[in-house]
């Protein structure tokens, strides 16, 4: 359990209480693509409003780099969540986010109102940490809220610096969620603990493999990470993704697995294309069988089917990145042959935000997901045994 003070633990009525939330949702053309993010914020928010709160709500959209963009003004967020939550949502649109408007907006408030500030990323200060903006976050609020696990793994003004300046910070429901099911999952497995790593790289992903490695009972590699892995055991992978410079660190991750006795499952047969697009030519080729001209962007159907008895029996599963270029209907088999062992079998499935969330969702197996983390990044950085800089600075229980 987190043992950091959270909304159970403080009185809300009549104060004003910001709740740092993450709404970095995907836009295009001012419509919400995915609300994931909005929904699993709605607990804490209503919690906060039937306890009487006045919630200020503050997020930010996007990389603006510190100046107002209004294709990333938030609100559009502003008015879907108004539909969610069944009532007002005041934005506050305010380039300087703390200015005039906002201050004006949040006087005005009655217990139980809730007002959402502009994108938090207008201001340079916020990915900068720099006090200046964390005091005028503080100056508008009694108590602080972090809600935001996605952004959990960045230290800036709207999450961390904040707190330096409010007597009470504590965490939200979504955060308690995240970290629980994350921290069990990884510190407390009921098992066998299976963890399914793909995407693009390993050096995205190593200090995640050395960790999970110390923790895990069997570890699938998939997706282009995989065939760093499979050149580091002597086999050719053509024009497959490769890196180089991380065959020795695949070749120590191997020895590793073996001094565990961790199961380290690698693709026994891969769909190979000539070029990397949908429209390419493709085959099934058997391990070790990649043609100088061709590569790997998916696992074959042997490997589906041995990933798939390796799953089958877990009783906890961690999956980060998808296990080939899903986004192409001819290289998403695999992904979603794992996606559906894992919405099939009695375990506990935690899938680590980013593209495999994206593609779970897409690909119909949200609801048969345990739990589906709106953190990529910080998911990532939490299962490299990191600690994350928006928790840390709440306050202890
Ligand atoms: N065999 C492959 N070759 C090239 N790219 C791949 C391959 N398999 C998966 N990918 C790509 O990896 C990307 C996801 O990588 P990454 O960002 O590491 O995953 P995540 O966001 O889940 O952590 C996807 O865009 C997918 O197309
Ligand atoms: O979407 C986010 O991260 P994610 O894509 O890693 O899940 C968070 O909102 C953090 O955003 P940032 O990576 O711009 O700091």
């Amino acid at each position: 359990m987190l043992n950091k003070k959270s909304v159970d633990d403080i009185n809300v009525k009549g104060k004003r209480v910001l709740v740092r939330c993450d709404f970095n949702v995907p836009l295009q053309e001012g419509r919400i693509t995915d609300e994931n993010r909005l929904v699993a914020a709605l607990p804490t928010i209503k919690k906060l409003i039937n306890d009487g709160g006045k919630v200020i709500l503050c997020s930010h959209l996007g990389k603006p780099k510190g100046e107002p963009k209004p294709e990333l003004s938030l609100a559009p967020v502003a008015v879907r969540l108004q539909e969610l939550l069944g009532q007002t949502v005041t934005f506050a649109a305010d380039a300087n986010v703390v200015g005039e408007n906002a201050k004006t907006a949040v006087a005005v408030m009655k217990d139980g109102e809730v007002v959402l500030l502009e994108n938090t990323r207008y201001r340079a200060e916020e990915t900068k940490n720099v006090d200046s903006f964390s005091e005028d976050l503080a100056s508008i609020c009694d108590i602080f809220v972090n809600d935001a696990f996605g952004t959990a793994h960045r230290a800036h003004c709207s999450n961390v610096g904040v707190t330096k300046y409010v007597d009470t910070a504590v965490v939200g429901y979504l955060m308690q969620k995240e970290i629980d099911f994350l921290g069990n999952a990884v510190n407390t497995p009921e098992r066998p603990f299976v963890a399914i790593l793909g995407g693009s790289k390993v050096s995205s992903k190593i200090s995640v493999i050395n960790n999970l490695l110390d923790k895990v009972d069997t570890l699938i590699i998939g997706g282009g990470m995989s065939y760093t892995f499979m050149k580091a055991m002597g086999e050719e992978v053509g024009k497959s993704l490769l890196e180089a410079d991380y065959l020795d660190y695949a070749k120590e991750m191997i020895e590793k697995a073996k001094a565990k006795g961790v199961n380290l499952l690698i693709p026994v047969d891969s769909v190979v294309a000539k070029e990397f697009s949908n429209d390419a030519e493709f085959k099934t080729v058997e391990q070790g069988g990649i043609e100088p001209e061709w590569l790997g962007l998916d696992i074959g159907e042997k490997t589906q089917a041995l990933y798939a008895d390796a799953i089958k029996n877990a009783k906890t599963v961690v999956w980060n990145g998808p296990m080939g270029v899903f986004e192409m209907p001819n290289f998403a088999k695999g992904t979603i042959a794992v996606a559906k062992v894992l919405s099939e079998i009695d375990a506990i499935t935690i899938i680590g935000g980013g593209d495999s969330a994206a593609a779970v969702n897409i690909l119909g197996f949200g609801d048969k997901m345990t739990h589906i983390s709106t953190g990529g990044g910080a998911s990532l950085e939490f299962l490299e045994g990191k600690e994350l800089p928006g928790v840390a600075a709440a306050n202890d229980k």
